[in-house]
């Protein structure tokens, strides 16, 4: 996977280059990254990169010449790298909303180009022209859209093989399989007398899996019951979570 980033800001995608399983998947090569800076696609002294908007109003918009030469330039060395239709990818709160499902659709691509506005954004001009889509990690506004292409880099490089130290199928994500995670417990046994489950002491595999099942299904009714209305539970699921409900003291 080759990431290429337009962004005013490439020194803060060292939070994710530089540690845990993305350092490493970096170094494993599993991705790359290269970021753009649209501020070395200007042709004027001051370097400028933002205008005021067209009818007033606060703030300043992105100038499209630069982005779209940069978005450009980062095209061609997706090419290069033998991708050939990369995507691209505008982060902004205008953009679908960003979910599991779709991180591992964008994990199955080859090369993605991502465009990070800063101020009132982008000339739409550029979005009509070159984004393929828009993608929002959640309904509020930052300060520019780098912590959100982060959010999504960081998502789609787990998804990797070879990313994550145990493979995927064993890897019961929160939202892997459309539910929230289990309960997690370590060392020690007692801590300040909150006692770990029995069953995860007990050896028995089988009775832990249904356990750890049983407490997703019931922590997803719980907390997120929309996310259930969008999943088929089997016979084992729907029985599990209704022995929750019955067990459930509000
Ligand atoms: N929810 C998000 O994914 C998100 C993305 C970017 C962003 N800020 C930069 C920006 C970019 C475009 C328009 C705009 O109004 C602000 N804020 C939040």
């Amino acid at each position: 996977m080759r990431f290429d980033v337009i962004t005013l800001f490439p020194e803060m995608f060292s939070a994710i280059t530089d540690f845990g399983i993305n350092r490493r998947a970096l170094e494993k090569d599993l991705y790359a990254l290269h970021c753009w800076n649209p501020r070395d696609f200007t042709a004027d002294n001051y370097r400028t990169i933002d205008d005021r908007p067209y009818g007033g109003g606060p703030g300043m918009v992105m100038l499209p010449e630069p982005l779209l030469a940069a978005i450009e330039a980062a095209k061609v060395a997706q090419n290069q790298a033998g991708n050939l239709a990369p995507k691209v990818i505008y982060l902004s709160p205008q953009g679908q909303p960003l979910d599991q499902a779709a991180v591992k659709q964008l994990s199955a691509c080859s090369g993605l180009v991502l465009l990070c506005g800063r101020y009132e954004g982008v000339d739409e001009r550029v979005i009509k022209h070159s984004v393929d889509v828009e993608v929002s990690i959640g309904d509020y506004v930052l300060s520019g859209g780098e912590l959100g292409a982060m959010v999504m880099m960081d998502s789609i490089i787990r998804q990797l093989p070879g990313a994550l130290n145990h493979n995927l199928s064993a890897q019961q994500d929160s939202f892997e399989d459309g539910l929230l995670d289990c309960p997690h417990y370590t060392r020690p046994e007692d801590y300040r007398g909150m006692t770990v489950p029995d069953v995860l002491l007990s050896g028995n595999h089988a009775e832990i899996r249904r356990w750890r099942l049983k407490q997703a299904l019931g922590r997803t009714w719980l907390r997120r019951p929309d996310l259930l209305d969008q999943r088929v539970l089997s016979k084992e699921e729907a029985r599990l979570l209704s022995d929750f409900k019955s067990e459930h003291i509000t």
